[in-house]
């Protein structure tokens, strides 16, 4: 049994980007950049006004002048000629700064008076004038590689005349279920079978962590099917199978895909739940081999599965986040597994996290999990702990798990 850290790490490692692909500006949202984002123009281009008035020379425009209106600027129309000595031009926001002119008066401080204009309030040099650039100017780095984009990007990235962006594919995943005794949801279900819950499951996650899922139909327990069914993993940037990854005679997984050319890296992981975890590769395909228990595939699907989709989609290889958390009720000493506790989450008043395991831990239980917002995670033999100390939780919810 390897620890889940360098287990974590063997499959991180073993892990590149996918390549790149273009889209346009609004399929690029969550997206992670494959190409930096350079700036094709000057942002604001020129001089432009902030707010509606007249452009000004700051000199003239001390409080009580009379300036001549000569002409307008709405924006987009800038206006071609000067302001010169006593005069004034209309203008609007974001419309350029006509030449001669060095400040905004603003139109609440100015009264219109036939075809001048009295200044109310003096206007200093450079008021409410947007220097070019101000934004950004032409070939300014604006967006590097491997940043997953926001709303806030997309929005830069078209300010800067990129109607298309270059960012990772979607790390494609085939998801295997397979077991003798599981059908899929809304079949009829035969004596001793369940209800196929770990491929949905997981092709949840998967989208939650920007992958695209590709549900394989159930593989009976046979080396056969298993092995047909798994050949789809040439279409696949990860494979995962879920059930007969332990160690009985029906679990077949790795019985099945070693004459397939499965390459094992390694099996079992000091763990729970998740400890028949299998990392290998199937031709060019990585493949991650996840128990068959529902809570088990799941978290195994958090902490391996979640990290290697950012790396698959173009982002840096990291561990889910920990947060800081407080118990709820006392826990035992582990055992030499690190542990994964099923656990609420509550915020106390002064802000602190309060975490509290659930009273029954088993794998089996998709209920728990559900109701669940926060695995605790304990340490390999760590020492028992009385409510109230500190330990440490991973949130799902803040992974749209
Ligand atoms: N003698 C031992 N037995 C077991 C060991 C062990 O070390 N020695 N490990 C246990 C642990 S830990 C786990 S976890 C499970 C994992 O077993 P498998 O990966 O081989 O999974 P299966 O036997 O195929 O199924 C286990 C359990 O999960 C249910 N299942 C399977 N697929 C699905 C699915 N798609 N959706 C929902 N539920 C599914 C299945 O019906 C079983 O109840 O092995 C322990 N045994
Ligand atoms: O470690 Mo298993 O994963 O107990 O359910």
């Amino acid at each position: 049994m390897i620890p889940v850290e360098e287990a974590r790490t063997r499959i991180l490692d073993a892990l590149r980007p996918t390549g790149a692909e273009s889209v346009a500006l609004p399929e690029a949202w969550n997206r992670v950049l494959a190409t930096p984002v350079h700036a094709r123009l000057t942002q604001p281009p020129a001089d432009v006004s902030a707010m509606d008035g007249y452009a000004v020379r700051a000199a003239d425009a001390s409080q009580g002048a009379r300036l001549r209106v000569t002409g307008s600027a709405p924006a987009g129309h800038p206006f071609s000629g000067r302001v010169g000595p006593g005069e004034a031009v209309r203008i609007f926001t974001g419309a350029v700064v006509p030449a001669g002119a060095d400040g905004i008066l603003l139109q609440e401080d100015a009264m219109p008076e036939g075809g001048s204009v009295l200044v109310e309030e003096a206007v200093a040099s450079g008021r409410w004038i947007r220097r070019a650039g101000l934004d950004f100017t032409a070939g300014d780095l604006l967006l590097p590689a491997g940043r997953q984009l926001t709303a806030r990007d997309i929005g830069l990235a078209a300010a800067a005349n990129h109607p298309w962006l270059s960012v990772h594919r979607q790390p494609r995943i085939g998801i295997l279920a397979t077991g003798d005794e599981i059908v899929l949801p809304g079949e009829p279900l035969p004596p001793g079978g369940i209800v196929s819950s770990n491929a949905h499951a997981l092709a949840a996650l998967v989208r939650a962590a920007g992958g695209v899922p590709l549900v394989l139909p159930i593989a009976r327990d046979d080396v056969n099917a298993i092995a047909a069914a798994a050949s789809e993993a040439r279409f696949c940037d990860l494979m995962l199978t879920t059930g007969g990854a332990s160690v009985g005679e029906h679990d077949l997984i790795q019985q099945a895909l070693g004459p397939q050319g499965f390459a094992l890296d390694f099996w079992k992981i000091a763990m729970r739940p998740g400890k028949p975890l299998i990392w290998g590769r199937l031709g060019q395909t990585p493949l991650l081999g996840l128990p068959g228990n529902p809570v088990s595939a799941l978290v195994c699907g958090v902490l391996f599965l979640w990290p290697a989709l950012a790396v698959l989609r173009g982002r840096p290889a990291a561990a889910p986040p920990l947060r800081p958390a407080i118990l709820g009720t006392p826990l035992p000493q582990n055992d030499r597994r690190e542990d994964y506790l099923r656990a609420t989450v509550t915020r106390r008043e002064d802000g602190v996290l309060q975490v509290t395991p659930a009273s029954r831990q088993d794998s089996s239980m998709l209920r728990t999990l559900a109701g669940c917002d926060a695995l605790i995670r304990r340490a390999p033999d760590a020492p028992g702990l009385d409510a109230g100390a500190w330990t440490e939780a991973l949130i799902l919810s803040e992974l749209g798990i």
